[in-house]
């Protein structure tokens, strides 16, 4: 489906789509311009009910999120591209890497896992919003996102961030708690075929680095980083390492 995307810098350059994570917008990264404009035509989006993009028409899965990267692709008359994405932005990469390896040149997956959260704790989520608004999610969220170092260092930064969430449809987020809630990578993550590379941070509550490494483990020739003292939104928490080490994997893989 046609969703809302910016697609900055030279063109002719490899094309680097990034993908967010749940209840988050294209400004999630922002901190990455500084490092990544140089080198790649950088594509980010916002997923189905996110942002400036419409609410999904149905229930959507993490197929049809992935879907929407490929439609991206299309209208910018993009063939092959490399795509990172963090959290659900990386269950979407491992939909791509197994149905599309005909259109990407390769993978970062970060702060993700085959599965991310349990079932039924998504569907409570989902529920929970729906009932009372995204108030109590944007509550709990600064401390599963972020370091509690960085909470104190960047007030600003996390604010802004809680603001997004705070402030976005709720329909938009239950739907994609529901997309991760019927996702499940373990009988696809052997189907992909493009250079892989897994990114955790060491202290990542939300999806602890054991996922990352059990992911990259089950991707064939996948290799996994841990980056020291990040929580969630590592690429927030550490913009200069995050973005050496996509940099470096998508222009060695070619
Ligand atoms: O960030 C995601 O895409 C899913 C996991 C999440 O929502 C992190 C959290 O629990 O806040």
């Amino acid at each position: 489906m046609a969703v809302h995307y910016c697609s900055e810098g030279d063109t002719s350059r490899p094309t680097l789509i990034l993908g967010t994570s749940l209840g988050a917008d294209t400004s999630m990264w922002d901190p990455q311009r500084e490092y990544l404009l140089d080198a790649f035509h950088l594509v980010t989006f916002d997923m189905r009910g996110h942002g400036r993009s419409p609410v999904s028409p149905e229930t959507p899965t993490i197929h049809d999120f992935a879907d929407d990267v490929v439609w991206i692709a299309d209208a910018l008359g993009v063939q092959r591209f490399a795509f990172c994405g963090l959290s659900i932005g990386g269950a979407i990469g491992q939909s791509l890497g197994a149905r599309y390896s005909d259109r990407l040149s390769s993978l970062v997956l970060s702060a993700t896992g085959m599965t991310i959260m349990t079932p039924p704790e998504l569907r409570k989520r989902a529920d929970r919003v729906l009932a009372e608004g995204m108030q109590y999610i944007a509550d709990v969220s600064a401390s599963r996102w972020f370091t509690e170092a960085f909470v104190n260092d960047n007030p600003e930064i996390v604010r802004r961030h809680m603001k997004h969430l705070r402030e976005m449809n709720p329909q938009g987020y239950a739907d994609a708690c529901l997309a991760l809630s019927t996702f499940d990578g373990h009988g696809s993550a052997g189907q992909i075929s493009v250079p892989t590379l897994v990114i955790s941070g060491d202290l990542d509550i939300a999806t602890p680095f054991a996922k990352g490494r059990a992911l990259a483990d089950a991707i064939p020739g996948a290799r996994f980083e841990l980056m020291p003292e990040a929580s969630h939104l590592c690429n927030v928490e550490s913009p200069e390492l995050f973005s050496k080490l996509v940099k470096e994997h998508i222009l060695v893989a070619g």
